[in-house]
This record gives structure tokens, sequence and C-alpha cells, in this order.
């Protein structure tokens, strides 16, 4: 690369074409869009940091730019919400030469097109250590529809859209010395943690039910999750471990190492999938609306008056969670 404008113009070229509500696209100081009609904003911003979300040896470049759009993404499904318009900081230490920031964006320009995003921006800057990933996602959601962590009450279902732990199990393998044995092995695992696929349908669903549903992306492991939604509503969650849904792989992989997966379901996070709770009247109609959309929802739990928290159940006796999740700074 001749120097930063080069670049970027390079970067540029890897990114899906806009659409028309896009009123000034990249080469300005700033871009500007046209929200949706009748519809409310939303807007979420997560960072990914070389040597704590991802290494050499857990993620390719590609890898990165790819969970860097889904994590985003999985934050607006979880408001319910449709992804939009994306902008990306990027600082980059000398050792990640052009060829290595290229792949990068060929995952993220790969991401940005699976989940229907466009990139109007960003920011490219020297780093003195580490690459460093910042993007700020803006999506549109029906005006007073997006699921609200405080939304859960007594009587309702606590439900997941999907496989939890396989992220976790995954990250294990990937940092193991022997690693590669294991990843003809256990290729899905890999999967799981190199490239989420958050449901964007299974959010849409949820939040065009015309129901009251709480929801939060499994970003931090289950206990976190379902935590908050039981601090932010006031209430207790009570899940029944045997009903979370865990995949086989997993399962084989924890019980070849000695690893109950329920930790890395509770534990591990980065799975991306929604942990959540709606009105038991209501749960017949989802999973009949959910079929026709082919995403799944499983009950793990119900909500009760009582101590605020999250209550494991076994063989009828309730225990408050001992699983804390992930924790930048614990
Ligand atoms: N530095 C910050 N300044 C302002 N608000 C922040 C900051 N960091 C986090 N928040 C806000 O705090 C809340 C919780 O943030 P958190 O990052 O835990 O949520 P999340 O994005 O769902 O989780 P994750 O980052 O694990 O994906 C969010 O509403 C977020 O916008
Ligand atoms: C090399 C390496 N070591 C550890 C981890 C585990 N990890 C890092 S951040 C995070 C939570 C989600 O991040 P955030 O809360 O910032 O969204 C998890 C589970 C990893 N992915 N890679
Ligand atoms: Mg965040
Ligand atoms: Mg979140
Ligand atoms: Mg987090």
């Amino acid at each position: 690369m001749k120097d930063e404008f080069d670049l970027i113009a390079k970067l540029l070229q890897k990114r899906p074409p806009v659409d028309k509500s896009v009123e000034v696209d990249v080469g300005d100081d700033a871009a500007v869009y046209r929200p949706g009609l009748g519809m409310s904003q939303v807007i979420t911003c997560d960072t990914m940091v070389e040597s704590v979300h991802f290494s050499e040896q857990t993620m390719a470049p590609e890898d990165i730019g790819w969970k860097g759009i889904a994590s985003n993404v999985s934050d607006i499904v979880a408001m319910g919400g449709i992804p939009k318009h994306a902008v990306i900081s990027l600082a980059a230490p000398e050792v990640w030469e052009e060829e290595s920031l290229l792949r990068f964006y060929d995952g993220l320009g790969a991401g940005a097109k699976h989940f229907g995003v466009t990139i109007l921006g960003g920011d490219t800057v020297r780093s003195m250590k580490g690459l460093v990933v910042t993007i700020t996602l803006v999506g549109e959601v029906e005006r007073d529809c997006s699921l609200r962590r405080s939304n859960a009450r007594p009587g309702d279902i606590v439900f997941v859209t999907g496989p939890l732990g396989g992220s976790a199990a995954g990250l294990h393998l990937l940092l193991r010395e022997d690693t590669s044995e294991w990843i003809v092995r256990y290729p899905s695992l890999v999967a799981f943690h190199q490239r989420p696929y958050p449901h964007i349908e299974a959010g849409r669903v949820l939040s065009t039910l015309g129901e009251r549903v709480a929801a939060n992306d499994v970003s931090d492991g289950l206990g976190r999750e379902a935590r908050e939604i039981a601090e932010a509503s006031g209430v207790r969650l009570v899940i029944e471990p045997s009903l979370i849904p865990i995949s086989p792989e997993t399962v084989a992989y924890g019980a070849e190492i000695g690893v109950n997966p329920l930790q890395w379901a509770f534990d591990g996070g980065e799975d991306y999938q929604l942990v959540g709770t709606l009105p038991a009247q209501s749960w017949e109609r989802l999973l009949h609306l959910a079929k026709e959309k082919e995403v799944s929802f499983t009950q793990i739990g119900w909500v009760e008056e009582g101590e605020v928290g999250v209550y494991c159940i076994d063989e009828g006796k309730r225990s408050l969670l001992s699983y804390k999740g992930y924790n930048h700074f614990a």
C-alpha cells in the first residue's frame, strides 16, 4: 500500500453496494441516509481487540471481519430491529500488512452482504500494538415495538433461539496445542466460534408479534444475559438446564475432555443467539409464525415473582445460578 488513502480505496472495493436510502455515501465528511417512514432508529457499537477477542490462533482475518459485523447485527436483532448501515473504525499496527487488512475486509464485506448491511464510512488509524476494530451499526424497528430487557413478567416463558456453548467449546479447541487434529473432528465448533449467525428473522418475529417481549443476545453467556433481563424487569427467571439446547458436537467434545457443556452455555458467551421471555398465552402463536420463517424457539424455563435473579431447577429444587458469564474487568 502507498499510504492510508490508498489502503482505504482498496478496502472500499470490498463492500456491498449501497441502496437508495443513502443520500451521501463514503467520500464526504460524514454519510447521510434516510430512515424508513414511521420507523424508530436503533444504534449500537461493539469493539474487537486483538488478544482479547481474537488471536492469530483463533481467527483468520476474514473471520474477524465477519464476526465484527455479526456481533453488532446481534445487538440490533436483540432489539427486534432490521440492521441497516455501519461505520467501521480500524486501528492497525504495522505488522498487519495490506494483504491481511484486505482479507479482513473480505470477511467484513461478506458479513455485510449476508446481513443486508451497507458500509457508509469509517476511520483508519495506526495502532502501536494489536488490531482494534470498532463497528457502529444503525438499524430500525417499528415504533414502540423494540424488545426491552425490562419486559419480563411473572408467568412468562423463557426461551432461547438456538444452541448455546458452541462458541466457547470452539475457542477451547482452537487454543489447544494439538488443535489441528481436533479441528478436523469438530468443524462445527470452530464455525460456532469464527462464523456466528445471528437470526434477524428471530428478532423480527418477536417484534412484530404485537406482544410484550423481552430479549437479550448471548454475547457474555446465558447466565449473565438472563440475569440482565431479571434485573431490568425486577423478576426471577427459573431455568431448567436439561432444556437448554446444546449441539451434539459440543456435548461430544465436552464428554471427551471432561467438561460439562452447561458451563460453556452459561459462562462462555459469543453464541449470538437470543434469550428472552414472552407471555405464555402467545407461545403457540410464536411457534407457528417461527415455523413459517424457519427460525427456532426452545423453552428453557419460566418467570416467577420473588427475589430478583436467575435460578436453576434440578429435580424440583431451585438454586441460585452460580455461573457469572464473561466480564472484561472482573
Ligand atoms: N463506554 C460506554 N459509554 C456509554 N455507554 C456504554 C459504554 N459501554 C457500554 N455502554 C452501554 O451499557 C449498556 C450495556 O453494555 P454492554 O456492552 O454490556 O451490552 P451489549 O452490547 O449487549 O453486550 P456486549 O458488548 O457483550 O455485546 C449498553 O446500553 C451500552 O450501550
Ligand atoms: C483469544 C480469545 N480469548 C478469549 C475469548 C473469549 N471472549 C473474549 S470477549 C468475550 C465476550 C464477548 O465480547 P464483548 O463483551 O466485548 O462483546 C469472550 C467470550 C476470545 N473470543 N478470544
Ligand atoms: Mg457492547
Ligand atoms: Mg447485547
Ligand atoms: Mg460483553
